[in-house]
């Protein structure tokens, strides 16, 4: 039989490993702040390059600021031909998440970042350029077309969504994008931020943070569940089955994907920003199942283990309504965390000692070297 699992103080849940002024979690009053605001009210009124510029800049911009910002990202969004070069080289089965870790990576090695004084032009650079790296790629192996990577979208969600789809997105669309941009942009120390930061502090480069983050949020247990949320509800084509599926899933003790939460215990702020988003274009493409069917596996894991969906959920729904291949899902959380690594590189290099924790050692007690003769 197998080992009981002990997990008081494994995955360092509870512990402070640092400081923050970024954002806070789970805290009494509202769930989740950027720099002291609430997610909400910025998902419901502010521009996601707003947000970006509040978290890498520190205060949100001024019209005049926020029009210079778009003007500046919007000249940054064309790859260099080497970047496509490669790109092209990765083959359609590749997951994009490794395409993104590559694209992030290669950047690093032409235009790389030479001293910290470049930091905040870089992530910008970054910000710009990853819709791009990652539709250029898709659209390349998929469809065979080398897409031009310039759009005179103004927003980085359109500016996505013009590139996979070859067309002026909706407004609707375009506003959930920025909507979803936003509540992934910040969440403290998760483990892809976590990852960053403890890459700054050994005071590496921050294409190097920011492609380690990439490689931690690929996973399943964090970014990644939004694909595997949206893997498990396509199998169901009612509500009645979703619900006897879940409970077969928990009977099994599966994981079900976008539910749950480190820090959070009765629900996460996000997930009735992007529920209601979700619901609006379930109604705008008539869909009468994909909706009810994550409604019913919501309602089944409350009612069973009283687990809440977390922001992944229903971001899987909602943009699979948009049209986006379920695969690109964990790459558009990159486009937007991005933001939230980079400013906590900053805030880790403005104050800095490397991150190095202690183990508790469970190994055998000291022994003899044996030579490998006598063994
Ligand atoms: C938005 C970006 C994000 O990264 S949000 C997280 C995305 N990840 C997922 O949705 C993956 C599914 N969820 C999980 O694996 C966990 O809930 C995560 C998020 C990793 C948190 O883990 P942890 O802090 O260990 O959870 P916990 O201590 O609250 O667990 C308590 C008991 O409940 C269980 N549990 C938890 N989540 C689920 C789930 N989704 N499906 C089924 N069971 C779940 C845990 O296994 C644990 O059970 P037990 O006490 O070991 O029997
Ligand atoms: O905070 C966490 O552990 C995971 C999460 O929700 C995020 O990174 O957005």
């Amino acid at each position: 039989m197998a080992e009981a699992k002990v997990l008081s103080g494994a995955g360092l849940r509870g512990q402070v490993a640092g400081q923050t002024a970024l954002s806070t979690v789970g805290q009494a009053g509202a769930g989740l702040t950027y720099r002291g605001y609430d997610v909400r009210e910025l998902a419901a009124d502010a521009q996601f390059e707003e947000v970006a510029y509040l978290l890498l800049y520190g205060e949100l911009p001024t019209k005049a600021q926020l029009a210079d910002y778009q003007g500046k990202l919007s000249k940054l969004r064309d790859l260099p031909q080497a970047l496509k070069e490669v790109l092209e080289r990765i083959p359609a089965d590749a997951h994009p998440m490794d395409v993104m870790r590559t694209g992030c990576s290669f950047l690093g090695n032409i235009e790389p970042e030479k001293d910290f004084s470049e930091q905040r032009d870089k992530t910008d650079r970054l910000l710009a350029a990853f819709p791009a790296i990652m539709c250029y790629w898709y659209r390349f192996s998929h469809d065979g077309k080398r897409i031009n990577c310039v759009t005179d979208e103004q927003s980085i969600g359109g500016h996505f969504l013009h590139l996979l789809h070859d067309k002026k997105p909706s407004e609707l669309h375009v506003k959930v994008m920025n909507v979803s941009l936003i509540l992934y942009a910040e969440h403290e120390f998760n483990a892809s931020t976590f990852t960053a930061r403890v890459c700054a502090s050994t005071l590496s480069d921050l294409y190097s943070c920011v492609t380690a983050a990439i490689g931690s949020l690929r996973g399943p247990l964090h970014g990644g569940a939004n694909e595997a949320a949206m893997e498990m509800i396509e199998r169901f084509s009612s509500p009645e089955e979703a619900i006897k599926g879940t409970l077969g899933m928990l009977e099994r003790k599966d994981k079900i994907m976008g539910f749950g939460h480190a820090i959070y215990k009765d629900s996460d702020p996000r997930n009735e920003v992007i529920k209601g988003w979700s619901k609006k274009l379930a109604d705008e493409v008539g869909d009468k199942v994909l909706f009810a069917v994550s409604e019913a596996i919501d309602k089944t894991m409350w009612e069973q283990k009283k687990l809440f969906p977390n922001a992944d959920f229903y971001h899987a729904s909602a943009y699979h309504f948009m049209g986006i291949p379920t695969k690109l899902f964990t790459p558009i959380f990159v486009c937007s965390r991005l933001t939230g690594w980079a400013a906590h590189v900053f805030e880790q290099r403005a104050n800095n000692r490397i991150i190095r924790p202690s183990a508790e050692y469970t190994g055998v007690e000291q022994r003899k070297f044996v030579p490998i003769e006598r063994r």
